[in-house]
C-alpha cells in the first residue's frame, strides 16, 4: 500500500464503532438521530473523523525515503504557504493555517510534493501546534539528514475562537530550527523569504 494514500476504503468495523459513538453523542445532546436530516450523520461524522486522523496510519519516513534524489545543490530550498488543517488534542476542534518549511540539502534533495505530504501526515492526528512543528522538523532532519532544516507554522485555533476565550484574530506562531538554521544569518534569510510575496 502507498504510504500516503487516502483512506478511501474505510475499515468497516472501526467505522461502525465510531459511527455508533457519534449516534450516542447526537442522542445525548438532545437531538433525534432518526430524523431525516440526521440519519446518515453518524456515518458521515465517523468517516470525517477517520479521515482527519488518518495520519496515524501513514509513515512520513517512508514518504521521504521514497523520493530522495542525489544532487549537489546545497542552497536553501523553501516550500512556503502549505495549508495545514489539524485537530487540537485538548478539544478535538480544528486549528488551521500555514506551514513554511525549508532545508539545505546535504547530497540529497527530496521530491517537493513530499514536504506537504509529511506536513499532512503529522497534521492529521490529535496535535498541539508545538509538537506538530517538531514532528515535521525532526522527521525531515532525521530522514533527509540535511545541512539544516526550518519549520514555521502560523495557525488559528477554533477552540480559542468558537468557545473559551473567544478571540477571533489571534494567530499562534511556532518555529523550529536545526543545523545551519541555528545561525542567525541563515535563519534571517529564511524568515525574510517566507514573508516576501514574490519568493
Ligand atoms: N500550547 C498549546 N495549547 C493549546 C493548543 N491548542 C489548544 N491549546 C490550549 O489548551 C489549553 C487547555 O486548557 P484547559 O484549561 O485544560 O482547557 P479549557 O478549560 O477548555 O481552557 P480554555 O480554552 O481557556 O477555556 C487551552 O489554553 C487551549 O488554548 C496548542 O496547539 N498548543
Ligand atoms: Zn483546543
Amino acid at each position: 500500500m502507498s504510504p500516503y494514500q487516502n483512506l478511501e476504503e474505510y475499515n468497516i468495523e472501526i467505522t461502525n464503532e465510531v459511527k455508533e459513538r457519534f449516534a450516542g453523542i447526537i442522542d445525548e445532546i438532545g437531538e433525534d438521530v432518526s430524523r431525516e436530516g440526521l440519519t446518515k450523520t453518524p456515518e458521515r461524522a465517523a468517516k470525517a473523523m477517520l479521515f482527519l486522523t488518518q495520519g496515524y496510519k501513514q509513515d512520513a519516513v517512508e514518504i521521504l525515503q521514497g523520493a530522495m534524489f542525489k544532487e549537489d545543490y546545497d542552497d536553501m530550498v523553501i516550500i512556503k504557504d502549505i495549508e495545514v488543517y489539524s485537530l487540537c488534542e485538548h478539544h478535538m476542534l480544528p486549528f488551521f493555517g500555514k506551514a513554511h518549511v525549508a532545508y539545505i540539502p546535504n547530497g540529497y534533495i527530496v521530491g517537493l510534493s513530499k514536504i506537504p505530504r509529511v506536513v499532512d501526515v503529522f497534521a492529521r492526528r490529535l496535535q498541539v501546534q508545538e509538537r506538530l512543528t517538531h514532528d515535521i522538523l525532526e522527521c525531515i532532519n532525521n530522514t533527509l539528514r540535511p545541512k539544516g532544516v526550518a519549520v514555521v507554522i502560523e495557525a488559528a485555533h477554533m477552540c480559542m475562537m468558537m468557545r473559551g476565550v473567544q478571540k477571533q484574530n489571534s494567530v499562534t506562531t511556532t518555529s523550529g530550527f536545526r543545523g545551519q538554521f541555528e545561525k542567525i544569518e541563515t535563519r534571517e534569510e529564511f524568515l525574510k523569504l517566507i514573508s516576501s510575496k514574490l519568493s
